[in-house]
């Protein structure tokens, strides 16, 4: 029998419930194993059940009961997702006597993810957000600080010839991996008592999540509301809000065997009291492969978390991902206003950070310039009495995009354009390379998607300021991006 009949069976056998009849799994050319409609399927169908007892979670397995939840606590384990990693990698060693021990196998054991990429296929990434995203040291820094002194501290739950086998680092990445690209965010079940939520993991606590691959509705009727809070996140969040997290990163059986594409979402996992639900969301034809959604993310998000990337038609006829973004530092906007005087710009920049900007801005595939990206340049050109009564009224200057601002803005663009070592010709002639490793023909298009959405944005500026020249714009005064930081440190020295 393959893996993929022996887990079908476990999974009937141990409660959860598959419509075989309409939906079955593949393997789809690119995508790895997936679920494709048998017969046609109509919107509203439940194609399977998984019982939450099957979810594998630091609340559904015994091991956090065992350590002792107190202990548990203490270890920050249940903080991010080192305690979930733990209790995977003590549920593979319990082999078949452990409740989840064909789900386990049926798993990946390597992955494409940038994670597990050379330094050199790394530094095919440079200028996307990706490499800063990886958030392998941190990674490692839990595994040292919490997982192993946990492992050594309980020879009697973790054998000390078992350590070098099942509790390496490079495990500890695998199972990490796992989860990001394959775990949920599964809400508790509110009705259910706190007691009755695990088996022997009693009374433990909502478990924190650092975020996860795919969210989980909300029954249909009330998915209005629960779109507002389903946010993906992963490895971001600080341990303030970790700790006040109410939901749990689950692993999911069979629901992460679908695949996901842009826009193609036919299939969505539902909460229910007992159990969660895979439910068609569209009509799905006989043949048809059956997506979930993480998403619609940019490409360099399903890189960084899944290992591939999407491509499809864009509407100028070109193949991509209309997901894509491309992140940029307020830095940027600050080395591009040679403000000239870094303290005065360091009292602003923590000031808006205060109010709650971010230091980072995302443009977008549409090409809007983000309208905190204008503020933020508003902000750093204020004079310094215009600064003195921004920060009496407490609020952040209005994003008001004139020809000065959008000039600013433009030059922002261009430097950005050229954190990446190659341009944008130079990466569309080499991906025509058919020699390429697959791991620096993902890294391409990541790459290309990005830097389309920065061309394309900078030609867009270059026609409303030659629209702006035709107009009224000889009437203004034109200020130089490189005249910035005279004006900022002319108005500074009082
Ligand atoms: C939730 S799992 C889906 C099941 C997986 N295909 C398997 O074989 O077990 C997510 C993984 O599936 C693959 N995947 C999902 N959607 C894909 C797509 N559109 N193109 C290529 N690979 C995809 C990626 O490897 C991703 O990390």
């Amino acid at each position: 029998m393959d893996t993929v009949s022996e887990l079908l069976d476990w999974f009937q056998t141990s409660g959860g419930s598959l419509d075989r009849s309409s939906v079955g799994f593949t393997v789809f050319p690119g995508c790895g194993r997936g679920a494709v409609a048998l017969k046609d399927i109509p919107e509203g169908h439940v194609l399977f059940k998984i019982p939450r007892g099957l979810l594998l979670s630091a609340e559904t397995s015994s091991l956090p009961g065992l350590i002792g939840l107190d202990r548990w606590k203490e270890a920050k384990m249940h903080m991010g997702w080192v305690g979930l990693i733990l209790c995977m990698m003590w549920e593979t060693v319990q082999g078949p006597s452990s409740k989840w021990s064909k789900y386990l196998e049926s798993l990946p054991k390597t992955f494409d993810t940038p994670m597990f990429w050379s330094d050199a296929e790394l530094g095919e990434l440079k200028g996307t957000s990706v490499v800063d995203k990886l958030g392998k040291a941190d990674a490692e820094k839990d595994f040292t600080e919490k997982l192993l002194p946990m492992v050594q501290s309980r020879p009697d739950l973790f054998l000390p010839e078992t350590i070098s086998v099942y509790y390496t680092l490079e495990i500890y990445h695998v199972m990490g991996s796992r989860i990001l690209s394959r775990s949920f965010d599964v809400e508790k079940d509110e009705d259910q008592p706190e007691e009755d939520a695990g088996d022997e993991t009693d009374g433990v606590a909502a478990n924190t999540s650092l975020g996860s691959a795919m969210d989980v509705d909300l029954p249909q009727e009330e998915t209005e509301s629960a779109h507002g809070d389903s946010e993906h996140t992963d490895g971001d969040e600080d341990a303030e809000d970790e700790e006040e997290e109410p939901s749990g990163v689950s692993m999911v059986p069979l629901a992460d065997m679908l695949n996901a594409r842009y826009d193609s979402e036919n299939a969505k996992l539902f909460h229910e009291k007992d159990d969660l639900r895979m439910v068609s969301t569209k009509p799905i034809k006989a043949g048809e492969q059956i997506w979930n959604t993480y998403g619609d993310l940019p490409n360099a998000e399903l890189l960084r978390r899944y290992g591939h990337v999407d491509l499809v038609p864009l509407p100028n006829g070109e193949l991509g991902n209309p997901g894509d973004v491309v992140e940029i530092t307020a830095d940027l906007a600050v080395a591009v206003l040679q403000t000239g005087d870094d303290a005065a710009t360091k009292e602003r920049i923590d000031w808006w950070l205060e109010q709650g900007g971010d230091d980072v801005v995302v443009l977008e595939s549409d090409l809007e310039v983000p309208l905190a990206l204008v503020s933020l340049i508003r902000l750093l050109r204020l004079t310094a009495d215009e600064w003195e009564k921004t920060v009496e009224k407490d609020k952040v200057p209005k994003p008001k995009l004139d020809t000065e601002v959008l000039a600013v803005v433009y030059a922002v663009l261009e430097r950005r354009l050229k954190e990446y070592p190659s341009t944008f010709d130079d990466d569309v002639e080499l991906l025509r390379d058919e020699s390429l490793s697959l791991n620096r023909r993902l890294a391409l298009v990541v790459r290309i998607g990005e830097k389309r959405i920065l061309q394309s944005a900078i030609q867009k500026i270059k026609g409303q300021q030659l629209e702006a020249q035709k107009g009224d714009g000889s009437r203004k005064r034109k200020t130089r991006p490189d005249q910035e930081g005279e004006r900022m440190s002319k108005t500074q020295r009082r």
